[in-house]
């Protein structure tokens, strides 16, 4: 897991390294600044280009003087920099790398206080105005200036922070933030680049890592973590010899109705092959026919008016309930009576979560450490509405530790809150993924997982990364515009294996 730090805890991780390693503070910036160059003539390969470079008196902007030397060492050679006095205050780094800057042949312009003709024409922008130092919206000059460059189609490329943008905190509707092609992030990705809040601002974030001491960060205090793949590879593991189907345990999926078998037929598709030992999809009659001809590994439960046929509980390692289930009074009768019978953790999804939604006091009679699954509607369906994503995740957060559960809140970089309180991001999955039925897979392999007696939260942990990895492994390689649910089924036991090797 990778500890996610506030912008005050990669200060203290600085200021730690410096102490530490030791290394000088302009030292670590000009170790930062390489990093950045690195990935940017990689990316950038035309000498030729016209480049600014917006450059603020903080550490930001010191950053930015160290690239546009070691940019020039590179053999760019149209180079202007643009030092932008809206401060009076400068940082130490800032003017030793200003002098180091002189005597290079870089040129170097000012901007200043009330300065309105900023007469932009380069090919490519670097914005080092501002960066995990912002304290406050943009005002004055600088909103000015950035809403100036906001209205340009050059493309801008960040260091560390697009200016204005806040790392860790909620972001006010109405920041004026600049909008970047790339931002090149230093050591690790900040916590609001995974949100939605970050796409109009961040189009690609790319991290770069400049050594603060991976001690240090390994032991902050934070609820935010970025799962890993090799946090993924401790947690699964290989099927044994001598193992038969009931290794594996029995998962019931309690899904569909006419018009959405499909995703009855989805989910327990995924069940099965994330390796489920035997798959019983509870359905109605109507769907008894496409399940037998379309998954013949998958067992029926008929449901007759919305009723359960008399199941013997503990049969089922684990139930997942939910998807394309309708919301009517009976299927509120079933989720009560799953509620009454079934003590270990339940999956529920889609309507179940959204019969919970107008249901309320049953959140609080869930069996411990039940998995609810919402995308954000249902999520505020949930729990209220909500402004912006750092809200739900807080929400998420205070939710999960109160009602000693689990939330999976689903999104880009869906987020795990747990009832200790930690928040989870998960790495994988892309945009090719957005088509409907896909979250009915996902509640599908985290049932599966939970019959193999993986915990909640390992099951949480890594269904969630292995739904993700096997939608990449389809789209990113194959460049495929769209991936539909049930070939992310389908690519489970392959993803799987890859992680197990
Ligand atoms: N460990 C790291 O991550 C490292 C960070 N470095 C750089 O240091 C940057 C942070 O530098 P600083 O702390 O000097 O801060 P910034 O350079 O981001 O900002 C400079 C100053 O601007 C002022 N300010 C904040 N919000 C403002 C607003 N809305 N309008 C006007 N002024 C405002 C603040 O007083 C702030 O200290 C990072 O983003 C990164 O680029 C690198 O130099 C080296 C290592
Ligand atoms: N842009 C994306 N990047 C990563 N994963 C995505 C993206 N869009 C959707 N997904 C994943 O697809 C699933 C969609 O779930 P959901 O909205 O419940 O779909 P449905 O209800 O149609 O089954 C979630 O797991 C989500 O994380
Ligand atoms: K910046």
């Amino acid at each position: 897991m990778l500890p996610l730090l506030t912008a005050k805890q990669i200060r203290d991780a600085d200021a730690y390294t410096i102490a530490k390693e030791p290394i000088s503070s302009v030292d670590l910036m000009e170790r930062a600044s390489k990093a950045f160059v690195g990935w940017f003539v990689n990316h950038f390969q035309d000498k030729q280009q016209s480049i600014t470079v917006y450059c603020g008196t903080g550490n930001n902007g010191g950053d930015g003087l160290a690239i546009a030397r070691i940019l020039g060492e590179h053999g760019f050679k149209n180079l202007t920099v643009k030092v932008i006095r809206f401060s009076d205050k400068a940082s130490n780094d800032f003017k030793t790398n200003l002098e180091r800057l002189q005597a290079t042949d870089v040129k170097i312009t000012e901007i200043n206080k009330g300065e309105t003709d900023f007469n932009q024409q380069a090919d490519i922008i670097i914005d080092a105005l501002l960066g995990s130092g912002l304290n406050k919206p943009l005002a004055g000059d600088y909103k000015n200036l950035v809403e100036y460059l906001n209205k340009l189609d050059t493309t801008v490329v960040a260091v560390d922070v697009p200016t204005g943008f806040y790392t860790d905190a909620e972001i006010p509707k109405d920041a004026t933030i600049l909008k970047t092609d790339i931002t090149i992030t230093f050591q690790q990705p900040k916590i609001n680049f995974l949100l939605p809040e970050s796409g109009p601002y961040i189009d690609c974030c790319e991290v770069v890592k400049i050594g603060l001491s991976e001690e240090f960060i390994h032991a902050v205090d934070t609820p935010y973590y970025l799962v890993e793949r090799e946090d993924i590879r401790k947690i699964l593991k290989p099927r044994k010899r001598f193992s038969n189907k009931g290794t594996y345990g029995h998962a019931l999926i309690i899904a569909g109705k006419d018009e959405t078998m499909g995703a009855a037929l989805l989910a327990s598709s995924a069940c099965a092959h994330a390796g489920a030992g035997l798959t019983t999809a509870c359905i109605p009659q109507s769907g008894l026919i496409a399940l037998n001809s379309s998954m013949p590994e998958v067992m029926a439960l008929i449901r007759k008016d919305e009723e359960l046929p008399a199941i013997a509980w503990d049969k089922f390692s684990s139930i997942g309930i939910g998807p394309g289930l309708g919301k009517s009074t009976d299927t509120l009768q079933l989720l009560n009576d799953i509620i009454e019978h079934y003590k270990k953790p339940v999956v529920i999804d889609a309507d179940a979560v959204n019969l919970l939604a107008d249901n309320k006091q049953l959140l609080n009679e869930l069996p411990t450490g039940s998995i609810l699954t919402p995308h954000m509607k249902e999520f505020d369906r949930l729990f209220g509405q909500h402004e912006n994503w750092w809200q739900r995740a807080q929400k998420a957060k205070a939710k999960a530790e109160e009602l000693a559960i689990y939330i999976v809140l689903k999104n880009d970089y869906t987020i795990i809150a747990t009832p200790a309180g930690k928040l989870y991001f998960n790495s994988t999955g892309n945009p090719a993924m957005a088509t409907g039925g896909m979250g009915d897979i996902l509640t599908g392999i985290i049932t599966s997982l939970l019959a193999q007696h993986y915990t909640p939260e390992q099951a949480c942990l890594a269904g969630i990364y292995i739904h993700g990895k096997a939608g990449d492994e389809l789209a990113l390689p194959n460049r495929l515009n769209v991936v539909l649910p049930q070939q992310v089924a389908n690519q489970l036991p392959a993803t799987m294996a890859k992680l197990i090797a």
